[in-house]
């Protein structure tokens, strides 16, 4: 596997029950593999080729386990690497009443029964209250797709008039229409998540729906500006965490659902049976086209599944017998999502307008610092600005009257005549190359030193040469002979 490269973790939450199918559920001594048995079906005779046994093996069992070792489990590593501007998921997947509102928002009875949601805002704002060399920005938004329909759960409108849609760009994936939240503590954001949910709730009565058979998904928005600056850039981190509480995953049979309900459950399986989809094509590296596109949910998910973000799913199961067939199905969906490879990137950008800005105010800054200097030493009229043509033309004279002997020292007052002064000599020095590469030209014939071919030939070409005049020159040696002779 490549260095960057790693799996989606999956892990695997039970609800405690007081009829835990202990025959039916097995937990391995690792604490990551899970055994089901279901005992062959008697009326179907001797002959029974249905499987029995199911051997799974995830990242972790969570069995009896409290809030807060649930979240160092789960959460953890992906919020602290979301400050260091990884984008991460963490997905509660289960059927109905199996825990995933109580694992992802927690209850509200006890303060140490609090979510990984609540928690992972904790985190995150003791990370900045410890912070010294960046800003931290954290923002909020709260999502619910409810009948392939998006509700904005921290709506300031009243009316939803404002349509919701969602977008790729070359960002990643967002959903216009959707309020998202500046938040200046921890505080701030324990209201968002409890204006969510009471707004879930009103809707549930007024618009006549069950929250529980949504997908919610809260986003916490983090920006890092380093007040460090990397070669005079500024660098900016832009980061999201989406923690999502998907609806229930029971099958429409067992539900014996009708009307409402009924569409409800369809629509869910619908969302749910494309995630798997997507989740078997990503988990495929053949393939080419992910199809996100199909369900909202899978679209809104697009950047945070698998590719480019940390991302974990915690499928809540029920102990009980009587719901071992969900749990199977619950286990089959997060033994896939194990074989997702992701690659995370960190999403950082380099502040342009920032950096402008906080480039053009040390400068002003500088130049008064000069003013100040200069009067100190009685240089009033020393100016900084770009060189006028005429001052341009005063320099270049100079320099030819210094070449030529005329004068001894060029005046200089300031940094930008001595760089056009550096300049005016290199084009001197230019021109006067061309000037000898031309006379030697009209000369001779120019070859490269490292041309070895044309060097060969114009010395075979000499050697002719000097041959022919010996053989000249020993010609008018004899003929001078034959002169003298006669
Ligand atoms: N690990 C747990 N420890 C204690 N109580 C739990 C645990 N998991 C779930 N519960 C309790 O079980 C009940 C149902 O749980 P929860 O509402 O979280 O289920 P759910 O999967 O979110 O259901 P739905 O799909 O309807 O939203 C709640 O009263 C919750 O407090």
């Amino acid at each position: 596997m490549h260095a960057a490269e790693k799996k989606v973790r999956a892990f695997v939450r039970v609800k405690p029950t007081a009829h835990f199918a202990q025959d039916v559920i097995k937990f391995g001594p690792d604490n990551k593999s899970i055994d089901i048995y279901i005992k062959k079906d008697a009326k179907k005779g001797v002959v029974n080729n249905k499987q029995t046994d199911w051997s799974f093996k995830l990242d972790g069992v969570l069995h009896n386990t409290s809030q807060e070792l649930t979240y160092e489990t789960v959460a953890k590593k992906l919020v602290s690497e979301a400050l260091t501007g990884y984008n991460g998921t963490i997905m509660c997947y289960g059927q109905t009443g199996a825990g995933k509102t109580y694992t992802m928002t927690g209850a509200t009875a006890e303060y140490k029964h609090r979510g990984i949601i609540p928690r992972a805002v904790q985190q995150v704002f003791r990370a900045i209250a410890c912070s010294v060399d960046s800003f931290i920005t954290v923002r909020i938004s709260y999502l619910e797709i409810y009948n392939e329909t998006l509700c904005d759960l921290l709506s300031t409108t009243t009316s939803n008039d404002m349509q919701m849609a969602i977008v790729d760009c070359p960002q990643g994936v967002y959903v216009k229409g959707l309020s998202i939240h500046s938040v200046s503590d921890e505080e701030d954001a324990l209201n968002l998540l409890f204006e969510g949910e009471t707004n879930r709730v009103i809707a549930e009565h007024s618009l006549n729906k069950n929250s529980s058979r949504s997908h919610c998904i809260f986003t916490i928005y983090i920006e890092v500006r380093s007040r460090v600056r990397v070669l005079s850039d500024i660098r900016c981190i832009n980061s999201k965490i989406n923690l999502i509480d998907l609806a229930g995953s029971e099958r429409l049979s067992k539900t014996r659902s009708e009307g409402r309900v009924l569409k409800e459950a369809a629509y869910i399986n619908k969302s749910l049976s494309f995630l798997e989809q997507i989740i078997i094509a990503l988990a495929d590296p053949k393939r080419e086209h992910i199809p996100f596109r199909q369900s909202k949910l899978t679209h809104v998910l697009k950047d945070s599944l698998g590719g480019k973000c940390n991302t974990v799913l915690v499928a809540n199961i029920c102990g009980e017998a009587l719901h071992v067939e969900e749990t199977l199905s619950s286990l089959r969906f997060a033994t896939r999502m194990k074989w997702i490879t992701t690659e995370p990137v960190v999403n950082v950008t380099y502040d342009s307008e920032e950096t402008v800005k906080t480039l053009e105010k040390e400068i002003s800054l500088l130049k008064q610092e000069l003013a100040m200097h200069d009067s100190l030493v009685n240089r009033s009229l020393v100016t900084y600005g770009p060189l006028t043509d005429v001052q341009v033309a005063e320099i270049k004279s100079q320099i030819h009257k210094y070449l030529q002997g005329a004068i001894d020292e060029i005046d200089i007052m300031n940094f930008r005549q001595v760089q056009e002064v550096f300049k005016q000599f290199k084009l001197i020095v230019r021109q006067q190359e061309g000037e000898v590469e031309t006379r030697l030209r009209s000369k001779y014939i120019l070859i490269d030193k490292n041309d070895f071919a044309t060097i060969a030939a114009a010395q075979k070409v000499m050697a002719g040469k000097q041959k022919n005049t010996r053989s000249l020159k020993g010609l008018f040696k004899s003929s001078l002979r034959t002169d003298f002779n006669t």
